[in-house]
């Protein structure tokens, strides 16, 4: 029998009433394991700087997992238009993007037109979860979780990558290997990044028009913030201007107090930003996949458990710790759930990614 057992009508209203106001959050049972940590020398050509990493992985599972995602996430009519267009992509990707897709796929014989197409993979069911809180000493958390699907796959080949630029690491982010965009990241003392997909319809059909007109894809504009930003506030307009392929919510934590925000992003520039208010209350902003301003599905409401989480915990208890536990809280973590990442720009050797599976 469960732990109610004895427990009495009473007291089961009781343990109601409890959660209800918000008593400390249930966490999902899933296993957590830290994926590989690997550098990736910005000072070698964009060639060559992943293929060194090529040794921890199979090289025929990369193969299978590359085509299974291709297959399944670009419609046909789009693979067979846009392949050919892919393969000239020296004429309309910047670099080091085109020379790090070129680089890997040679290394693993593998079609670069593919290759393009599979780093401009974004899905409409990627579900994620992003949060930017500020503690009651002023210090800056952010945390997400990457659900995707091909959990499977994916969890395979998530590594935390250190970009090493003249012997230090000029940034730090988390990805797929073979997938060169960032998601997540952090630049050392000045700043931390996330993106969460907003959908927007069919992006396939004028992504690649975006593209040609020189338009960015959203993950290649975190790991160009990433690498060139020099604080929040730069990172901040960078990720709010920048003309990009597809609509997604930026969110980004700095290191002094209020230096929180989350960007509601169009094609071509900004249609909210909410930054956190925490004279007024507004010590956390939490982004799932709706614009903030609207109410979440009921079929898909992670937003209202992981608030009713972040104030059980309360202010004055945020750490890594307990927003990893945040982060863990049923639905917000779930079946897709790939990774957890945890990260604080003024603390940025505490990083910290697991990749999840739900028990
Ligand atoms: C170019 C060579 C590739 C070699 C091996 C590749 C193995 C498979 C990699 C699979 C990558 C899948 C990318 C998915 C990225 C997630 C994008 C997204 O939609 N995020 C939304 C977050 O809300």
């Amino acid at each position: 029998m469960g732990r109610l057992e004895g427990a009495g009508w009473g007291g089961l209203w009781l343990l109601l009433l409890l959660w209800g106001r918000g008593a400390a959050p249930r966490e999902a049972a899933a296993a957590a394991e830290p994926p590989l940590l690997c550098n990736v020398s910005l000072d070698s050509p964009p060639e060559q700087r992943w293929i060194p990493l090529l040794q921890h992985f199979e090289p025929g599972f990369l193969r299978a997992a590359f085509l299974r995602v291709i297959e399944d996430t670009v419609p046909k009519c789009v693979h067979t238009v846009v392949r050919p267009l892919a393969e000239e992509m020296e004429l309309f990707i910047p670099q080091p993007f085109a020379g790090e897709i070129m680089g890997l796929c040679k290394a693993l014989g593998l079609n670069v037109g593919d290759g393009v197409l599979l780093n401009l993979a974004y899905e409409s069911t990627a579900f994620c979860t992003s949060i930017v809180v500020q503690d009651s000493n002023g210090v800056i958390y952010h945390g997400r979780n990457l659900d995707y699907p091909f959990g499977d796959l994916l969890r395979k080949i998530t590594i935390d990558v250190q970009f090493i630029r003249n012997g230090q690491v000029a940034y730090r982010g988390t990805t797929f290997f073979g997938y060169v965009g960032l998601w997540t990241g952090q630049s050392p003392y000045k700043f931390t990044i996330s993106g969460d997909e907003r959908d927007s319809g069919k992006w396939w059909e004028n992504a690649v028009a975006a593209l040609l007109n020189r338009n960015v894809p959203v993950s290649w504009l975190v790991r160009d913030t990433l690498s060139e930003a020099g604080d929040f506030q730069s990172a901040v307009i960078k990720l709010a201007k920048t003309p990009i392929i597809a609509d997604v919510y930026y969110i980004v934590g700095g290191v002094l107090p209020k230096e929180g925000v989350v960007i509601t992003r169009n094609r071509r520039g900004p249609i909210d930003i909410w930054p956190l208010d925490p004279l007024t209350g507004g010590w956390f902003r939490v982004e799932t996949n709706y614009d903030h301003w609207t109410t979440p599905p009921p079929v898909d409401d992670r937003r209202t458990p992981a608030i009713r989480a972040l104030n059980a915990t309360g202010q004055h208890n945020i750490n890594f710790d307990t927003l990893f536990q945040v982060l863990s809280v049923q639905p917000v973590l779930n079946v897709n759930t790939v990774y957890t990442t945890i990260m604080s720009a003024a603390a940025p050797d505490k990083y910290m990614t697991k990749t999840r599976t739900m028990r």
